[in-house]
């Protein structure tokens, strides 16, 4: 039983943590720095007391898994943070101060300026200026992003108006476990119970969980909003968003309709998104086969499909997408970010050298 697995040398290899390493986004990270070989010459995982002291398994190995302690990030390259805003907030200055990059899931600094807010297929620059802390975008912001910006890139993007279908992963694996408990419930025969989400999300659905705001969005529409404007650098993008929670596991679906400045016609548009990194174009219109959360679970790129015109405004399109939430909107673009700094060499940033 190891605490930290030594893979590669230090001079070929990183020492990596990930923070949260238990959670619905940690165990995804785990997963993908395994399939994807990443350069790992330690990996340390690390979570709350009550984890501490089980195991999880990484390349076969049995690791033990350390409470998160401001101590236990001593000597580390890299913090893959996943353990909510409250846990980033509370560590950073440990982790920044030991060295390391942080590159964090939660929201809590996705808006500080000084944090870079990154999707790698979008603006992979940012990452360069980051000053210790990297912010990983929502994950319903990061799918929407990536089917975009292809289209932004030839034709300016007047308005965005989105709806989205949140799978429960989005509320953490113990939403999962809930809303298959409240099916098997249900299935025999007895009530629902919900603990985690706020109603029973089996056989139903309602709108996002997040708090709502003075302005009768709720924090997760108001994300979709802020985080768009900041990635796609439009300070002044327009976006409405409804969001809602469905009974799906683990990844979401969006219906956007976006008006640009000028016509863009179909057929632009499917050729711009099959040739977008990241995101796949999906639609068999003989068969009605579009992409579904079935599809997207397990997948890396964002299924984008149902592309037609908005028969109500010229400059209009109407698109359907689906991305596992947890992989793609979460762990996978952490990752991305993480390969990033290695490949550009900005680990320590050039932000800081100069
Ligand atoms: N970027 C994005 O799109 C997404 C981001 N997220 C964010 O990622 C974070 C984790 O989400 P998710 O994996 O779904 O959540 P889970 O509830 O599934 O997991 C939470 C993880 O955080 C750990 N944790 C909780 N409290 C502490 C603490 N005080 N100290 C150390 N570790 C702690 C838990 O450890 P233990 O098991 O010991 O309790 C567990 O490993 C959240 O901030 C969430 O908002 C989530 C989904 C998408
Ligand atoms: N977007 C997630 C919630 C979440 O984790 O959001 P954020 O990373 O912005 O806190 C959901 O489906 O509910």
């Amino acid at each position: 039983m190891l605490f930290g697995v030594r893979r590669l040398s230090l001079s070929q290899g990183y020492r990596v943590a990930i923070l949260g390493a238990t959670g619905a986004v940690g165990t995804e990270l785990l997963q993908i720095l395994e399939e994807r070989q990443f350069p790992i010459a330690e990996l340390r995982l690390l979570a709350s007391p009550r984890s501490a002291g089980q195991t999880l398994t990484f390349a076969g190995e049995t690791l033990t898994i350390q409470e998160a302690t401001p101590s236990a990030f001593q000597g580390l390259d890299i913090v893959l943070a996943s353990a909510g805003g409250s846990t980033s907030k509370a560590l950073a200055e440990a982790i920044v101060a030991a060295g390391a990059v942080m590159i964090d899931n939660s929201s809590a600094f996705r808006m500080d300026p000084t944090v870079p807010l990154v999707v790698p297929e979008v603006n992979p620059e940012a990452a360069a200026q980051h000053q210790g802390i990297i912010a990983n975008p929502n994950c319903t912001t990061i799918l929407m992003a990536i089917a975009l910006w292809p289209l932004q890139q030839r034709h300016p993007i007047r308005r965005i108006v989105v709806s989205t279908y949140q799978s429960a992963s989005g509320a953490g694996a113990r939403a999962m476990a809930e809303v298959q408990e409240q099916s098997r419930a249900i299935l025999a025969g007895q009530p629902a119970i919900a603990e985690i989400l706020p109603y029973p999300l089996a056989f139903n659905l309602f709108p996002h969980n997040s708090p709502l705001t003075e302005s009768g969005y709720c924090e997760e529409e108001l994300k979709m909003l802020n985080e768009s404007r900041k990635i796609f650098g439009l300070p002044d993008l327009k976006l409405t968003a409804t969001c809602v929670r469905v009974p799906v596991l683990r990844a979401h679906s969006e219906a956007i309709n976006v008006e640009f400045t000028e016509p863009f016609s179909v057929a632009e548009a499917r050729e711009a998104i099959a040739a977008a990194p990241g995101a796949r174009l999906l639609e068999d219109w003989d068969r009605n086969y579009f992409p579904m959360p079935i599809e997207a679970s397990g997948e890396d790129d964002v299924l984008v499909g149902r592309i037609r015109q908005d028969l109500s405004e010229p400059n209009a399109l109407e698109l359907w997408i689906c991305g596992d939430q947890i992989r793609k909107g979460a762990a996978l673009n952490a990752v991305q970010i993480a390969e990033l700094l290695v490949k550009r060499q900005w680990l320590r940033s050039p932000a800081l050298t100069h």
